[in-house]
């Protein structure tokens, strides 16, 4: 019998990852969809036009960079709905606006009109009762060292050129921001807590946890209905 089986995990749920650069979201999504025969949706890092313009020069290319994730994020929205869910999605949407457009705004590498600009195109497009949201987002959480020995282990060179302070910035930020997140359920994991790499079986525990919040929520709905 397959996880998702087991735990009783509908074939149509949507489950986002969340968390900062380098903590294991894209680890996380392939180990969870093999577990639960689920798809995936990735960020693409390789083909993406501006990732390491953006990185040379953030006040060039800050804005190019924030419309075209949010393009790719918005299509891949429509194919997971198309396919009537049963994905694992490789970031949320909203750590976009959240966690990189606020930081870049605020930091001073995009400009007050630029930030304006995309964050009325983000509400249009996600804020409304038309964008179905994931049914939850499941956030790993780890030490500002864990996730920069990852982030070196990983070797994107872009990433290895841009100084510690940045990610220790984004750090602090994704704290503060999951703290006050709302769109939709939240499930926290802390990366010590598994090994998903180095031992296959530690992401029975996950789904078995994944299972209950899931089916928690369901029965909270069905009382507030
Ligand atoms: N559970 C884990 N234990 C140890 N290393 C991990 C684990 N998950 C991911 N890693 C490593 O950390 C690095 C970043 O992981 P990745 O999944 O690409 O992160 P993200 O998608 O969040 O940027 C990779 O080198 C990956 O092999
Ligand atoms: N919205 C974003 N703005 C700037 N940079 C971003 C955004 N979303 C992702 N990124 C960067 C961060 C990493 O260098 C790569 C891939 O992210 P990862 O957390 O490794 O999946 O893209």
């Amino acid at each position: 019998m397959n996880l998702r089986t087991k735990y009783n995990i509908p074939n149509d749920a949507v489950l986002t990852i969340a968390g900062t650069v380098g903590v294991g979201k894209s680890t996380m999504t392939q180990a969870l969809a093999d577990a639960l025969n689920f798809r995936t949706s990735y960020e693409k890092v390789d083909t993406n036009p501006y990732l390491d313009k953006f990185y040379a020069d953030f006040e060039r290319w800050s804005f190019h960079l924030q419309v075209y994730f949010l393009a790719e994020r918005f299509k891949e929205q429509k194919r997971i709905f198309e396919y009537g869910g049963g994905f694992i999605q490789d970031r949320s949407i909203y750590e976009d606006t959240g966690i990189f457009a606020k930081m870049h705004f605020e930091k001073g590498t995009m400009s007050k009109v630029d930030y304006e600009t995309y964050t009325s195109l983000f509400d249009a497009m996600v804020m409304t009762p038309y964008f179905p949201h994931p049914d939850l987002l499941i956030y790993l959480e780890g030490s500002f060292e864990d996730i920069v020995d990852r982030i070196q282990e990983r070797g994107r060179p872009m990433e290895q050129q841009t100084p510690l302070d940045y990610w220790r910035e984004m750090h602090k930020r994704y704290e503060d921001w999951i703290n006050n997140f709302t769109a939709c359920p939240i499930l926290r994991l802390d990366i010590n807590d598994y090994d998903i790499l180095r031992d296959p079986t530690s992401v029975e525990p996950i789904v078995e946890k994944i299972s209950k919040f899931l089916h928690h929520n369901e029965k909270l709905k069905r009382r507030h209905s």
